[in-house]
């Protein structure tokens, strides 16, 4: 395939790497070949131009935690802590999902997701097929696992032949741009042998587990009361953290689980706003990253968040800990833009480099209108992008090189389809059906 150069007025490459003038980034079958300041040196005749001046190119946003479908129960169970949210008002509207409702759902959140700047995310629902067949449509990077619950024998049998047929099928399709994991939901939900059967498959199939810990105060105490131990700990001794894990939440870690999940290099999804809506309470990131974890963003669901957009949950992991901690450095900009990137990508597993628009990784690429009022003044880029920039600003987004948003217009979707499409779901779904 051709090369393709594109020409911006700025770039940040990375958090410690911001280039705040014009530049270029030169891609061939979705890697990134060359970056650099000012003109592009090489000859142009053989390459595609596309020419944006006022925007400035940073790498596009991993979400690394979520249900995508779930935009579907946007507004369903609002003000409800966790257990009462999923047993009253989200496991009930979920009976009535089908594969069509969750291909609909998903291709919503990617409708979502491209507008507001991320180019891959994490998935843990049902009716997957339907959902990858979503992802590969609109053109986004997905880490995708099919939720596994072990109630009684037969969801458990279920869960592992579902996992296995959609590991079968969809393992690194859509050109590579979609990845399956296992997604065992939770140790009050997957009893511990059954979390030990999931650590066997995802060695024998050779893919990583994404699965929520820790993630409110009565989750740990039941732990504890039932198994003796925290749920990380329960986790370690089931043989999961043996295996690569994403772990959703953390939000009640003790000092020792801290140690664990670095010494087993589990990564965390910290999911700030859902945590504070569901009232389960704050992660303790600092203390996580002072120890060495790997600590990337998420949204969770849009039922409790609830919408998609990284950019808000990126200025919120910034300043949150900040102000429970009554400290200012907690989570610098940087950090929070690494977690966003880089760090993100290296919780959903993919290669080293990724996340960055250094050479070499994939050409993953978001852009935000230097023209927009949240770039007057710049007096320090990432500043501008961290704090002040959202959703609104993204005019392009690129993954593996490909455009999935072109100056504000969706490129691989329908949306007027998707559009209606919902609107007739939610006719079926909503309370008063
Ligand atoms: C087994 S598929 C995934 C399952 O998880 C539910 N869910 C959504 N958000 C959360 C959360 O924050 N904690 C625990 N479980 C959550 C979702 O509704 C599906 O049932
Ligand atoms: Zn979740």
């Amino acid at each position: 395939m051709s090369q393709v150069l594109l020409e911006v007025g700025a770039l940040v490459l990375s958090a410690d790497a911001v280039i705040p003038e014009p530049g270029y980034i030169l891609w061939q079958d979705g890697v990134i070949l060359a970056v650099g300041r000012g003109v592009y040196p090489g000859p142009r005749d053989q390459v595609e131009v596309i020419s944006r001046p006022r925007a400035v190119a940073i790498p596009g946003l991993v979400n690394t935690h979520g249900h995508a479908a779930m935009t579907l129960l946007r507004g369903i169970g609002d003000d409800l802590p966790l257990q009462a949210w999923l047993t009253e008002r989200i496991y009930p509207t979920e009976a009535k999902l089908t594969g069509e409702a969750v291909y609909w759902g998903t291709l919503l959140a990617c409708w979502e997701m491209i507008q507001s700047g991320t180019t891959c995310f994490t998935d843990m629902y049902f009716f997957m097929h339907d959902a990858a067949r979503a992802v590969e449509e609109s053109g986004l990077r997905a880490v995708l696992s099919w939720g596994m619950v072990g109630f009684d024998e037969q969801n458990r049998t279920q869960g592992i032949r579902n996992s296995r047929s959609f590991h079968a099928q969809w393992h690194r399709a859509a050109q590579g741009r979609i990845q399956v994991t296992l997604g065992p939901h939770a140790p009050y939900t997957c009893p511990p042998d059954y979390l030990a059967e999931v650590a066997e498959l995802s060695a024998e199939l050779g893919v990583p587990i994404q699965i929520h810990l820790s993630e409110t105060k009565r989750e740990v105490d039941e732990c504890i009361a039932e198994h003796g131990c925290t749920p990380i700990r329960l986790a370690e001794r089931c043989g999961l953290l043996n295996r690569p894990v994403l772990a959703a939440h953390c939000v009640h870690l003790t000092e020792e689980d801290i140690a664990l999940l670095h010494e087993r290099d589990v990564r965390v999804a910290h999911n700030p706003q859902s945590n504070l809506k569901l009232a389960s309470g704050v992660a303790p990131v600092v203390e996580l990253l002072r120890a060495g974890v790997t600590v990337g963003i998420g949204t969770d669901g849009a039922a409790s968040n609830n919408n998609l957009d990284l950019f808000e949950e990126l200025r919120l992991a910034a300043t949150l800990h900040k102000g429970v901690r009554q400290d200012a450095t907690a989570v610098t900009a940087g950090e929070a833009f690494t977690m966003a990137t880089s760090a993100g990508a290296r919780c959903v597993f993919l290669p080293d480099g990724h996340g960055t628009l250094n050479p070499g990784a994939a050409a993953d690429i978001v852009l935000l209108s230097l023209d927009s009022v949240h770039f007057l003044p710049t007096y320090d880029l990432l500043s501008n992008v961290v704090y002040a920039a959202g959703a609104g600003d993204v005019t392009d987004v690129f993954v593996a090189g490909q455009p999935l948003l072109r100056q504000g217009e969706p490129v691989t979707l329908d949306v007027e389809r998707i559009r209606h499409e919902v609107r007739r779901l939610e006719a079926i779904l909503g309370p008063q059906a």
